[in-house]
């Protein structure tokens, strides 16, 4: 029986040494400028062996480009993008190192499933029981012999990626693949990736959406008009993120240098006279200013929405020329990442307006 994932060094990738460990995808110095339009600029950034790597950007942010280098199809201006040390074009057997799902709509409409998948495992020299087998995997054994025309485009998202799976490939890059799928199939897809992961595998995924690849993504890479603005781990974000203590009182200063004088010195008077503090509990922060002798009017406590986050990074990506004079227009105010950024809080102290500007996005 085939293995459902590859299990470690895939034999027969052609591979010298197959004991050494992959060295994973480097995207180095990418650029890529279509005519005039500078679609990727000098992008750098890795996707280590075994992890799953969200890639993204706003609509029209390059990241499609950028998998077209990686996979070959698009000529690069500058740079390299290089899969275990190579071009992907260089690999002795690249659909069994690398499977790639980059458009779900370029199906014939009048092959089944199950003759598409038959041309490709031809092509790819994999045996024809592996076609039945990638069916079952994605869940479309029941629609084998079904047309592609009458596929539903979630459908069509799976077809792709039984194709890509066809050569058991140790990387899978896959552009967007969540368009399209119900809120069940995504479910599924996370479930599906986050198994190929466990079982050796590394993934480099697409979107517009952070929320999409969030809980699936262990690494970020986020890029903006065809320029990284970060890479590293979700964890990472995350904690830059994290929760906020927001606290009305009587004396801010003096609550924030207790606050300082106990270790906690991310404090933040805001312009709406509230103290901003990461990293503390709110029984912390009321302790120490009852033995300080403030007053504390009220507390809430604000949650970072990553999503928010990506949209502050990523904000400006869309710049219209203003009509007739070839100037660039205004760019985007940033988004706040606390969602729901301050909500009346209670009273606060005497002569402190409600403010609606606030935090100053991410640092
Ligand atoms: N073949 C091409 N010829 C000219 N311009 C192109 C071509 N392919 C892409 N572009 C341009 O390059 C930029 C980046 O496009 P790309 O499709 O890579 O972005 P994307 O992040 O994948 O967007 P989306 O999320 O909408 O798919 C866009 O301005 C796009 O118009």
């Amino acid at each position: 029986m085939t293995a459902p994932f590859p299990t470690g060094p895939v034999a027969g990738a052609g591979y010298a040494n197959a004991a050494a460990p992959p060295p994973g995808i480097a995207v180095q110095g990418l650029s890529k400028t279509f005519r005039n339009v500078p679609a990727v600029s000098d992008l750098s950034f890795s996707v280590p062996p075994g992890s799953i790597t969200g890639f993204l950007g706003p609509n029209g942010s390059g990241k499609t480009t950028t998998l077209r280098m990686l996979l070959g199809l698009v000529r690069p201006t500058a740079g390299a993008a290089l899969v275990d040390g190579m071009p992907f074009t260089s690999l002795p057997q690249p659909a069994r190192v690398v499977g790639a799902v980059l458009d779900a709509q370029s199906f014939h409409p009048k092959h089944t499933a199950g003759t598409h998948l038959d041309v490709y495992a031809a092509a790819i020299g994999v045996p024809a029981a592996r076609v039945r087998h990638v069916l079952d995997l994605v869940g479309l054994g029941a629609a084998a012999r079904r047309q592609i025309g009458e596929f539903s485009l979630g459908m069509r998202q799976r077809l792709a990626l039984a194709t890509a799976l066809l050569g058991e490939p140790r990387y899978l890059v896959l552009d967007e693949p969540a368009n399209g799928l119900d809120p069940e199939g995504m479910a599924w897809l996370r479930d599906f990736l986050l198994g190929y992961a466990r079982s050796g595998g590394t993934v480099l995924i697409s979107s517009h959406i952070l929320r999409e690849v969030e809980q699936t993504a262990d690494r970020l890479v986020i890029i903006s008009r065809g320029m990284l603005v970060h890479q590293g781990t979700t964890a990472d974000l995350r904690h830059a993120h994290r929760a906020r203590v927001l606290v009305a009182a009587s004396d801010p200063a003096r609550l924030a240098t207790a606050l300082a004088a106990a270790g906690h010195t991310d404090a933040q008077v805001q312009p709406d006279g509230r103290l901003a503090i990461v990293g503390v509990e709110p029984e912390r922060v009321a302790a120490l200013a009852a033995g300080h002798g403030v007053t504390v009017f009220g507390t809430s406590v604000e949650h970072a929405d990553l999503e928010q986050v990506f949209l502050a990074m990523t904000a400006g990506q869309y710049v219209g020329a203003a009509p007739g004079w070839g100037m660039q227009g205004p760019t985007p105010p940033q988004q706040p990442p606390y969602p729901g950024q301050f909500p009346p809080p209670g009273p606060f102290p005497p002569g402190q307006q409600h403010s609606p500007t606030g935090w100053e996005g991410p640092r």
